[in-house]
C-alpha cells in the first residue's frame, strides 16, 4: 500500500502536440502546491493525468492507496437541472454520506446557503465554480486537486479559498493548485511547480524562493530562461 501519489517520466501527446514532455513530478501531503505556468503549459494535462482521467503516451502513474482524493476542473461538474441543494445531496451520498458538520464548513466557505434553491445550470460562473468546489471537497479528500480553482471568483471569497486551503494542508492533506495567477497564489503557496511548454521549469520550496516579491520574479524567470518562447501570463 502506498501514499505516493506521482507521476514518473510522463509524456502526453495529442497528435503533433507535446502537452506533457518527459515529467516528474511527486505530490506531498502537509503542503499547498501551485503547479503555474501559462496557458497550454500541460497544467491541466498532467492533473487529467494523475486523476486517470487522461491516458499517458509515455510514463507512470503512481497512485495511492487512499481514494480519498478529491478535484476540481476548468468546468464544472454537476447536475445543471437539480437545484444547488439537490446537487449537494446527491454528491453527498455519492461521497458515502461525509461528516454534516464538515459538509457545512464547507458549504459556509463558499457560502452557498444563498443559493441553495437555485437551479444550479442557472448560477453564475462565480458560484457555479463555488459549487463545483464544494463538491470536490465533501468527503474531506486526502488528495486535494484543483484546476485553476481561482478564476470566476470574487476577491471576497478567493481570500476565503485561500486561507481555508492553507489550513486545508496544515492538518496534514495534500493541496495542488493549477494557475496561470502566481500573484494571487503566493501569499499561501509553499511549494511551486512551473511548467512551460510542457516541461517543468522550475521546482521549488517557500524557503528556497522566499517571499511573494521573490517568487512573482522566480516565476517570470524561469519561463524566460527556459529557452523557450516568453509569454509570462501571471
Ligand atoms: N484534448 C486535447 N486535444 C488536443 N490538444 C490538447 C487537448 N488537451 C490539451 N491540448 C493541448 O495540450 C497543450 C497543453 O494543454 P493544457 O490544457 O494541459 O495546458 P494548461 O497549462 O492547463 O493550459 P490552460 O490553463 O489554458 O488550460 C496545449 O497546447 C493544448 O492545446
Amino acid at each position: 500500500m502506498t501514499e505516493r501519489f506521482a507521476v514518473e517520466n510522463l509524456t502526453k501527446d495529442y497528435g503533433p502536440v507535446v502537452a506533457v514532455d518527459g515529467v516528474d513530478l511527486s505530490i506531498e501531503p502537509g503542503v499547498v502546491h501551485c503547479l503555474a505556468g501559462p496557458n497550454g503549459s500541460g497544467k491541466s494535462t498532467l492533473l487529467g493525468v494523475l486523476l486517470g482521467l487522461v491516458r499517458p503516451t509515455e510514463g507512470r502513474v503512481v497512485r495511492p492507496a487512499s481514494d480519498r482524493i478529491g478535484a476540481s476542473f476548468q468546468e464544472p461538474a454537476f447536475y445543471d437541472d437539480l437545484t444547488v441543494r439537490e446537487n449537494l445531496d446527491v454528491f453527498r451520498a455519492l461521497a458515502g454520506d461525509p461528516d454534516i458538520e464538515w459538509v457545512k464548513e464547507v458549504v459556509e466557505v463558499f457560502k452557498l446557503s444563498r443559493v441553495f434553491h437555485r437551479r444550479a445550470g442557472e448560477l453564475s460562473g462565480g458560484y457555479s465554480k463555488q459549487l463545483d468546489l464544494t463538491l470536490g471537497l465533501l468527503k474531506s479528500p486526502d488528495f486535494l486537486l484543483l484546476d485553476e480553482p481561482l478564476a470566476d471568483l470574487d476577491d471576497v471569497t478567493r481570500e476565503s479559498l485561500l486561507e481555508f486551503l492553507e489550513g486545508y494542508a496544515a492538518e496534514g492533506n495534500a493541496v495542488v493548485v493549477s494557475s496561470h495567477r502566481i500573484d494571487a497564489l503566493a501569499p499561501v503557496l509553499d511549494r511551486l511547480t512551473v511548467m512551460h511548454e510542457g516541461e517543468i521549469v522550475l521546482d521549488g520550496r517557500r524557503e528556497e524562493i522566499d517571499g511573494t516579491e521573490t517568487i512573482r520574479r522566480v516565476y517570470r524567470e524561469a519561463i524566460a530562461e527556459s529557452g523557450k518562447e516568453t509569454e509570462t501570463s501571471g
